[in-house]
């Protein structure tokens, strides 16, 4: 899928005036690719997620997935896509506490009703895929903050999306976790074709995406594109 949004303005009320959260901002990703945003706190990188994501509709611009303008959809075609199209992994896992592994995946397909048995089978790859194949029986309490991240993300790849919009995935880890997990997503947003925003504050992490981008201010600014890499994938 292709994500584009073009010349997108977003505002918050602030007092009597509005702050600017998202200052004509413009770009696309494409399937199996990866786009990271880096800024500093405030710049308006989860307002980006959100956009994006179907979660807030922008002042003025445009946001469309596939071609399919999101200011054309009603309620109903709106939650339909963020349900089918959209994974978010947000900065906290935001697990059920009283759920194993296993799980918390499930649920979502039991949200989607989808058939148990490809759930299970999926669920199960997926688990397979984060690594996280013994803990499946656990619950959030007995994993690893890393372990947790990771089954956000397995979580969120459940419903097959074709946007993947990850905030702060390495926030709570140290460099090798923090590694592991960003190169997962690597692997997966090719693996799956999706198109995958990954918020960070970590520059270190950004050699890993297809291309980056910097948010200051409300305004994102592109870094220029490295061929070399994006040829080999
Ligand atoms: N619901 C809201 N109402 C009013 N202002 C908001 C709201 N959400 C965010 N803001 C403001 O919009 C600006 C952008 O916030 P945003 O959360 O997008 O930044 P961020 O780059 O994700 O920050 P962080 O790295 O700290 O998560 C900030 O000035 C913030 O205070």
């Amino acid at each position: 899928m292709t994500l584009i949004l073009d010349t997108v303005h977003l505002t918050y009320p602030d007092g009597e005036q509005r702050l600017t959260a998202l200052d004509r901002v413009s770009l696309q990703v494409g399937p199996g690719e990866i786009f990271a945003v880096t800024g500093p706190s405030g710049s308006g990188k989860s307002s980006l997620l959100a956009v994006a994501g179907a979660l807030i509709a922008p002042d003025s611009g445009t946001v469309s997935i596939d071609g399919i303008l999101l200011a054309g959809l009603d309620r109903a075609a709106l939650d339909r896509v963020r349900r089918e199209r959209i994974g978010f992994v947000f900065q906290q896992a935001n697990l059920l506490p009283s759920l194993t592994v296993l799980d918390q995946l499930l649920l979502v397909s039991h949200l989607t009703r989808s058939p148990r048995e490809a759930a299970l089978d999926r669920a199960r790859w997926l688990l397979d895929r984060v690594g996280l194949t013994t803990k499946s029986g656990k619950r959030p309490h007995q994993l690893s903050g890393g372990e947790r991240q990771r089954v956000g993300i397995a979580r969120a790849l459940m419903g097959e999306p074709a946007l993947l919009l990850v905030d702060e995935p390495t926030s709570a880890l140290d460099h090798d976790r923090g590694h592991a997990v960003m190169q997962m997503l690597r692997e997966v947003t090719v693996e799956q074709r999706t198109a995958t925003i990954v918020v960070t504050h970590d520059l270190q992490y950004l050699p890993l995406a297809d291309r980056t981008a910097a948010m200051t201010d409300g305004r994102l600014s592109l870094a220029p594109t490295r061929p070399e890499f994006s040829a080999a994938h």
